[in-house]
């Protein structure tokens, strides 16, 4: 008789989580466990990876099947809501850098230090130790588990949480009365984060006001692009710079990319244009000053620099819906000379059906906090092909490549 699927995930499970131990015993790592001792993360050769990933998707399915409807979805309703309640307080107070790794701490000194009440504070701790967050070595002494000390050691791994805390997680809620509110809207003044926040401004103009928000915010921003996978040298190595003169990165913040796209090709000028609070902030003593020019302009005008060789997106659609995408690309159309190329450095999404549902759920996850928070969306290639299509039939998608260890694409199109 065929195993069942719970008895097939089973050995899925036992069989892949051998293949990964072996590994460890094989490089003399140590085991995992919640030893503050643990690395914040491994990298791990391709074939091993993807047992651990064959692993966690086989546990995702073998818990549903195993709770069963009714359980699961009670699981769902009582763990979800307060998932993050701890992880957001040891952010929030600097819990995790207010006692040393190898030090203990108690929830006395842990409400001072926040400013708190004891007795709020014993409950926060304790479902920090019910995640795994802080470890409780003996009753009432409160130790780092290798997740705390991950917050402690890792830059800007704590500014990260805080942001996601505050900004995604509060509006994430408030996306089903968004939609109910204003139908199929694409304004970034109509999201679930406008009803959390109780504002009509957009998220970024409210941002603006608001001096440590806005660090916290550049600051998450900076934690989450120095992922090995958001590195800009994947744009830079995997695209034939060298054909090209005049560079435009549209968007492109303090110039980070074409910075080093002058450097490494002599014969490239690049133009970086962002906001005037952007460029106003921008480095000035940068080398080669003479062939690289910052430019404040807003992306929702005309643009003014005509005839380049190439425009460059690098994830400025994903934070825009529609509407406004095809405003930003008609407002390129004049400048273009037959032949300029539009490399768009962006997020490609698969299309439905293609991963499993495990991996499908980050996708949709992200796909939600792009509505929640800006009313934009992430787009798989049909919605790239659409859009361009839509703005104007003479904007042709060439090539579309996802460079080796990137989590963007590289979608470059020629204006024909
Ligand atoms: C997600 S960041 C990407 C920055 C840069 N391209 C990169 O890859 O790091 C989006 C950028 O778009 C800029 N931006 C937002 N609205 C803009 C507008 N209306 N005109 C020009 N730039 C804008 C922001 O200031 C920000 O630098």
């Amino acid at each position: 008789m065929a195993p069942s699927r719970i008895v097939e995930l089973a050995s899925s499970i036992e069989q892949n989580t051998r293949k990964v131990d072996d590994y460890f015993a094989a490089n003399a790592l140590p085991s995992p466990s919640f030893d503050p001792s643990t690395p914040p993360d491994l990298p791990l050769p391709p074939d091993i990876a993807q047992a651990k990933e064959a692993v966690l998707e086989a546990m995702d399915e073998l818990q549903a099947l195993l709770l069963g409807p009714m359980p699961k979805i009670f699981h769902d309703l009582i763990h979800t809501p307060t998932s993050l309640t701890s992880l957001h307080a040891i952010a929030r107070f600097k819990w995790a850098n207010s006692f040393g790794p190898t030090e203990t701490t108690t929830t006395s000194k842990l409400a001072e230090t926040a400013g708190l009440h004891k007795a709020d504070v014993d409950r926060l701790v304790r479902h920090a130790i019910s995640s795994r967050l802080l470890l409780e070595p003996s009753p009432g002494v409160i130790a780092h588990s290798a997740m705390s000390n991950t917050i402690s050691n890792v830059p800007l791994l704590r500014e990260w949480i805080e942001e996601t805390c505050e900004n995604m997680w509060s509006s994430a809620p408030r996306i089903v009365p968004a939609v109910e509110k204003w139908p199929g809207s694409e304004e970034p003044t109509e999201t679930a984060w406008n009803l959390a926040h109780h504002t009509s401004e957009n998220f970024f103009v409210s941002l603006g006001k608001d001096e440590a928000k806005a660090k916290r915010f550049a600051d998450s921003m900076s934690f989450f692009q120095s992922a090995p996978d958001m590195q800009t040298s994947l744009v830079i190595d995997n695209y034939d710079w060298s054909k090209y003169k005049t560079i435009v990165d549209v968007g492109g913040s303090h110039g980070l990319v074409a910075l080093e796209l002058v450097k490494r090709f002599p014969e490239i000028t690049a133009t970086v244009q962002d906001l005037p609070e952007v460029i106003s902030a921008a480095p000035t003593s940068v080398e080669p000053r003479e062939r690289v020019t910052f430019q404040a302009y807003n992306f929702f005008t005309e643009q003014p620099v005509k005839d380049a060789d190439v425009y460059l997106f690098r994830m400025i659609f994903h934070n825009w819906g529609d509407k406004y995408c095809l405003q930003i690309l008609q407002n390129l159309i004049p400048a273009l000379k037959k032949g300029a190329k539009i490399v768009i450095n962006d997020h490609v999404v698969p299309e439905p059906g293609v991963l499993s549902l495990y991996k499908d759920r980050s996708v949709r996850a992200f796909d939600l906090v792009m509505k929640q928070c800006f009313n934009a969306k992430e787009r798989s290639i049909s919605d790239w092909t659409a859009l361009l299509k839509k703005v104007d039939e003479r904007f042709d998608i060439v090539e579309v490549k996802r460079p080796q260890g990137s989590q963007l694409q590289i979608i470059d199109v020629v204006w024909k």
